[in-house]
């Protein structure tokens, strides 16, 4: 028996339709305006794949490139001019980030009603209080996957093998408000194939080609593969593989690939973001508590 596969792109279609939708609801189309610091070629990639999807849709987006030498103050001072210009809806910069800057000073200085990657601390904090607003994409990506696969979640054991702030934490905020009740294992945790096969939903997001093997999955589990690696096979050719290995295909009960699979939802979720904080802000939403009218600098 083989895992039924759930593909990203059709999924992520049907979340592309539902928030063009929505943007044609509003007074003005939706803006996303991405900064990205240095050439790092796969934030190159991604950028542009999260402008030509923008476009595809609908939705207007602007990239904006600092130098690799650029300085923490001059990253600050294009946040700030994106955070008070009007005609932003939403607002990101890719990560990572070189190493002479500080990624927390980056993530406080977004305007929390323009975050659509979730990560300012004020909606890191609302979203673990049970109040999800601008939530991470590639977490509520996957979310929105289960669902418009039917995958019950209310009642089940979810295990979320990697702990980082863009995946693994947020999705166990998410999984939790669906009422799973959910493990976050890690690269210290003893025994990883006892805790991996007592889960319904497997997600696994930690960056180690072919991880998951066969013997570390309950027989019909879903699996959510979240790896995004390149490897080079033995002819010298580059390949995109997730962290599940491939036999697992066998004792799954369901199965995202890699390529096609997370990846397009999460590019999809973004620019849900986008139309939901362009919502919040046509709606006057003032989440960040600062005085009615003051669309400028969230303070702390
Ligand atoms: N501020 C910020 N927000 C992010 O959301 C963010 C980030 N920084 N830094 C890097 C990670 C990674 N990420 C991906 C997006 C799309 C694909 C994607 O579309 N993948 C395709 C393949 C693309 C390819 O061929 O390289 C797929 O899986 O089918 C993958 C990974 C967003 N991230």
């Amino acid at each position: 028996m083989s895992a039924r596969v759930l593909a990203g792109p059709p999924t992520a279609e049907a979340l592309l339709r539902d928030a063009a939708q929505r943007a044609g609801r509003l007074p003005a189309v939706p803006h996303l305006a991405i900064v990205r610091v240095g050439e790092d070629p796969a934030s190159v990639s991604y950028v542009r794949g999260k402008a030509r999807k923008a476009g595809e849709v609908g939705l207007r987006s602007t990239v904006h490139v600092l130098p690799e030498t650029a300085s923490q103050a001059e990253l600050l001072a294009l946040i700030a001019a994106l955070n008070t210009d009007d005609d932003v809806n939403g607002l990101l910069v890719q990560l990572p980030l070189p190493a002479h800057i500080a990624e927390a000073a980056v993530l406080h200085a977004i305007d929390p009603r323009k975050d659509v990657d979730g990560f300012h601390p004020l909606n890191v904090g609302e979203l673990w209080a049970g109040r999800p607003s601008l939530t991470p994409c590639t977490p509520a990506g996957i979310l929105f996957l289960l669902r418009h696969h039917a995958i019950p979640l209310s009642g089940t054991r979810a295990v979320i093998v990697g702990r980082s702030s863009l995946v693994g934490r947020p999705l166990a905020a998410l999984l939790l408000e669906a009422d799973a009740t959910v493990t976050v294992a890690h690269s210290r945790t003893r025994d990883l194939g006892s805790v991996t096969r007592a889960a319904d939903l497997l997600v696994v997001a930690v960056g180690q080609p072919g991880l998951i093997t066969p013997d570390m999955v309950k027989p019909g589990a879903t699996v959510i593969d979240v790896g995004i690696n390149r490897v080079v096979d033995a002819q010298g050719k580059g390949h995109l593989v997730g962290d599940v290995h491939p036999d697992v295909a066998g004792v799954a009960g369901a199965l995202t690939p890699v390529p096609g699979g997370v990846g397009p939802l999460t590019v999809a979720q973004l620019l849900a973001n986008t139309v939901h904080a362009a919502e919040l802000q046509a709606a006057g939403h003032l989440q960040s508590g600062t005085s009615s009218g003051d669309r400028g600098e969230f303070v702390r």
